[in-house]
This record gives C-alpha cells, sequence and structure tokens, in this order.
C-alpha cells in the first residue's frame, strides 16, 4: 500500500484543481473532540454472513461488482449487497466458480431482481467471468484459498487480487505519473476483516496498511468538512453533476487527494486519542455519514463512468 500512498500524495503535492486544507481537518477533529464514532462492518445489516467459505465467495463477488451505481438513480450499493445475500441463500451455488465463468449480463439483472439494465452490466458480467476463471485457474475455484494464500498480509491479498485479477488494477496515469488506487482491492480486504471481525479468515497483522477506499461518497463528504476543496470551475461541474472522464486530471486528483487527505485526518485522531486509528474506521464513518439518508447534507458526488468505485 505504499506505492497508494506515495503516489496519491505526489498527486495531492500537484494537484491542478483539488487541494487538502488541513484547516478543514483540524476543525473536524475539533468537533469529534478527537473521537471517531465506531462504525461496524455491515451496519446496513445487510450481508451475507456464515462465518465460513461461503462468505469469503459472497465477499468477492460483490466486491467485484462494488462500483458505479449511480447512473440509475434508485439503484444503491445496499441493492447489491442484499440482492447477493437473498441469491446466496436460495442457492448455495450460485457463485461456484463454473457458474462465474458463465456469468451474462441478463443472468446478473435476473439475480438481482432489478427489473432494467444495470449500469455497466456486460462490463459486470465480464468482470465476474473473469473472477470465476481466476479463481478456478489459481486457487482451486475457492475465494477462501485466495484468502489463505495471503497467509494474514492485508497488502499481500491485495497483491494477489491485482495481480491474478485484472479487473481489480484500479490505477491510472497522472501528469506522466502512475498512480495507484486500488479501491475494490482494498475494500474486500476491509470486508474480509470486518465480517470475521480480525479473526481467522479475517486476521490480517497489516491492517493499518490499507487506505481508504477511494469512491464517489467519501470524497463528497471530504468536501463538506471542507477538507477537499476545488477550483470554481471543478466545484461548477460537480455541483451541476456533470460527468467527469475516467483518468482525467479532476477525477485523479478527486480519488488521490480524498486517500491523502484521510491519511492525514488518521494521523490527526491518532496524535490527539493516543490511540492507533485505522484509515478503514475513518472511511467507515465518513462513508456512513454521507448517505443519502445520513443526518449530513453532502454536495453532489461526482459522476465518473468507470469500473473501479
Ligand atoms: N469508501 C467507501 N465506499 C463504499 C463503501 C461501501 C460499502 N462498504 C461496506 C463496508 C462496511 C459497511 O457495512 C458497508 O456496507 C460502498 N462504497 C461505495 O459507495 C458508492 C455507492 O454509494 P451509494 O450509491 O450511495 O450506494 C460506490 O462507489 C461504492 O463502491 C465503503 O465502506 N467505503
Amino acid at each position: 500500500m505504499e506505492a497508494v500512498r506515495s503516489s496519491c500524495l505526489w498527486v495531492a503535492s500537484n494537484a491542478s484543481h483539488v487541494a487538502i486544507n488541513p484547516a478543514g481537518i483540524e476543525k473536524l477533529v475539533e468537533r469529534l473532540d478527537g473521537r471517531l464514532p465506531t462504525v461496524k462492518w455491515d451496519f446496513e445489516g445487510i450481508h451475507y454472513f456464515d462465518n465460513g467459505p461461503l462468505t469469503a465467495q459472497y465477499l468477492l463477488v460483490l466486491d467485484t461488482l462494488n462500483f458505479c451505481f449511480w447512473p440509475d438513480e434508485e439503484l444503491q450499493y445496499d441493492h447489491l449487497a442484499a440482492g447477493l445475500a437473498q441469491a446466496l441463500k436460495a442457492d448455495h451455488t450460485v457463485f461456484d466458480a463454473q457458474r462465474l465463468k458463465n456469468c451474462t449480463g441478463m443472468m446478473l439483472r435476473e439475480m438481482l431482481q432489478w427489473p432494467r439494465p444495470l449500469p455497466l452490466e456486460d462490463e459486470r458480467a465480464r468482470l465476474l467471468r473473469e473472477v470465476g476463471t481466476g479463481l478456478e485457474q489459481w486457487f482451486n475455484g475457492q475465494a477462501v484459498n485466495l484468502i489463505a494464500a495471503a497467509k494474514g498480509s492485508a497488502v499481500t491479498l491485495v497483491e494477489l487480487l491485482t495481480q491474478h485479477f485484472p479487473g481489480f488494477r484500479d490505477h491510472c496515469v497522472y501528469k506522466g505519473h502512475q498512480v495507484f488506487l486500488y479501491k475494490r482491492a482494498q475494500i474486500f480486504v476491509a470486508d474480509i476483516w470486518g465480517a470475521f471481525k480480525g479473526l481467522d479468515l479475517g486476521e490480517f497483522k497489516d491492517i493499518a496498511s490499507i487506505t481508504m477506499f477511494a469512491d464517489y461518497v467519501v470524497p463528497a463528504v471530504l468536501r463538506h468538512w471542507g477538507i477537499l476543496t476545488c477550483s470554481p470551475t471543478l466545484a461548477t461541474v460537480l455541483d451541476t453533476s456533470q460527468e467527469l472522464t475516467p483518468g482525467s486530471e479532476e477525477e485523479v486528483e478527486i480519488r488521490a487527494c480524498s486517500i491523502t487527505a484521510v491519511e492525514w485526518l488518521r494521523e490527526y485522531l491518532t496524535a490527539r486519542s493516543g490511540k492507533q486509528v485505522l484509515s478503514v474506521h475513518v472511511d467507515w464513518w465518513l462513508w456512513s455519514s454521507g448517505l443519502p439518508n445520513a443526518s449530513e447534507k453532502v454536495p453532489p458526488y461526482h459522476r465518473t463512468q468507470t469500473i473501479y468505485y
């Protein structure tokens, strides 16, 4: 994750459209009185969990598809998490590698019981086929074997995912520099850690290495708190919900500055509380506070058509 931290810091230091405001970080830490409220994994009560290998298979499928819900105004992450859980409860073989290998867009839509085409539906199905094929080729069809191969290291698990499943290679080139964000790979590690409460399959000695997950909700929350600021031109684009091109300077800066800002926020909170604060926990708190039904009214999130987040 060193490559994520250092490349995102490079973007933040060379950014043209987005800036991190340390005063905003200080203000939020003051407001929280240095104590980050605890947000637990599955605070929504929507995920599948049986304390065994099927949970690992479910979370891998979930995080393979955990991106770009907004083009359908009604579709949200919750529909995906709950829909996949329902499908797995009805049929324990639904996420077998052999079946993933043959998945089509229509099959996925029917599995989620969604009444119209999903955003980027064909890409979603292709990514599931890629995961089915990779699991079969390298891990005897089982996500638990992938996790076991990481030998309790979050960093190794991210490396294994990005090595074996090209769809998880969330990186780009910014002003000539390669930038690593690895949103879905890192969120998978956090989901396994959170679901298994840091024990057994979920035991990662280096969970502190994981950064926040550069999605489209948390950057809007950071903007709401005055932690991220934008150029007037970009602010207008965001406030009028215009799309940003994937890989554009603006898009990369929003994501990379979010990662760096959360690292700084975590350091402030750690210094203030005297206890090690994890970026995963900061992320979950920020994410949950930015959801449409949360108390904070955040500005519109940035819209990019992408398979990464
Ligand atoms: N940074 C960050 N982004 C996250 C999540 C999660 C869910 N994580 C689970 C883990 C613990 C809890 O129990 C959560 O349920 C989804 N997303 C992203 O949000 C966006 C969808 O938003 P909306 O359209 O409003 O549903 C989309 O980019 C999606 O990838 C997270 O934790 N952190």
